[in-house]
């Protein structure tokens, strides 16, 4: 008698949302009360909705995605309110000392089989375009090694020189052709993302992207382009720049 065949189950895509930042360069909206944490920026509103979980739910509109775990630091206060409402939503006390860590961590206790894809996704990334989601979905299921999300630069490019009085001086301009402005999702397979984590980590690589790590390994991730929309919230205009873009 031969027995049927196991079930084929094919792998998972498994969201990961690092939140455990304090956003230092984003400013906090009003000083916090003597003895409260200062709201870190990815709890603020934009359009009426703290950014996290406009990062959350726009992850949420492809349905292939099987889950978001989001990753916050120990004794966080403000996510559950944030998140509340949302399915398919998980979150963890894993915040690490960079972001890297944050995710690292994230990845190790989110269940994800070896084949399984990972999309991390910043929190301060709140206007991600659905389209945008789908053609890295699209591209990196197809792809060995995965890929990100990323726009071509359209500026031309200074470089500065040495620090010294007055304002910053320009040493040269940097030839722009090739060059790509990473964005988040960033996806990859689990066990690749896992590698490569750990191997920046013992090298002392300061990764500031997963596809950083991965590079490092010597693998080439695709480059799928992003949207100008996705941009991250990073000083205290983008909040009013993102109001003004978020119609929803
Ligand atoms: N130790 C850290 C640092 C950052 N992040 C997260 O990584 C994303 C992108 O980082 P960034 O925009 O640089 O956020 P912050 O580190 O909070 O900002 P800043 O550098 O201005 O403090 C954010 O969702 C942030 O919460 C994290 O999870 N853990
Ligand atoms: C992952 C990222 O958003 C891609 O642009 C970026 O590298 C995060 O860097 P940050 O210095 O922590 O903002």
């Amino acid at each position: 008698m031969t027995l049927p065949a196991p079930p084929v189950s094919s792998p998972r895509l498994i969201a990961i949302v690092p939140a455990a930042g304090i956003g230092a360069r984003a400013a906090p909206a009003e000083p916090a009360a003597a003895g409260e944490r200062p709201l870190p920026k990815q709890y603020r509103n934009v359009a009426g909705r703290p950014m996290l979980r406009r990062a959350v739910s726009a992850l949420l509109a492809d349905p292939r995605i099987d889950r978001v775990l989001v990753a916050v630091s120990a004794g966080d206060p403000w996510v559950e309110a944030a998140l509340a409402g949302l399915p398919r939503v998980a979150w963890l006390e894993c915040g690490g000392a960079t972001r890297a860590d944050t995710v690292a961590n994230a990845l190790a206790r989110c269940g994800a089989a070896a084949e399984d894809w990972i999309l991390v996704h910043d929190a301060a990334r709140p206007g991600l375009p659905l389209p945008v989601l789908g053609a890295l979905i699209d591209t990196c299921l197809r792809d060995e090694v995965g890929g990100l999300v990323a726009l071509p630069v359209a500026d031309t490019i200074k470089a500065d020189g040495p620090a010294e009085p007055g304002p910053p001086r320009v040493a040269r301009t940097v030839p722009r052709d090739g060059l790509w402005q990473a964005q988040t999702p960033q996806m990859f397979r689990a066990s690749v993302l896992a590698r490569a984590l750990a191997h920046a980590r013992v090298r002392g690589l300061a990764v500031t992207d997963e596809a950083g790590a991965v590079e490092a390994l010597g693998l080439a991730p695709c480059l799928v382009p992003g949207s100008l929309l996705n941009f991250k919230v990073t000083w205290p205009q983008d909040f009013d720049l993102m109001e003004k873009l978020i119609h929803d």
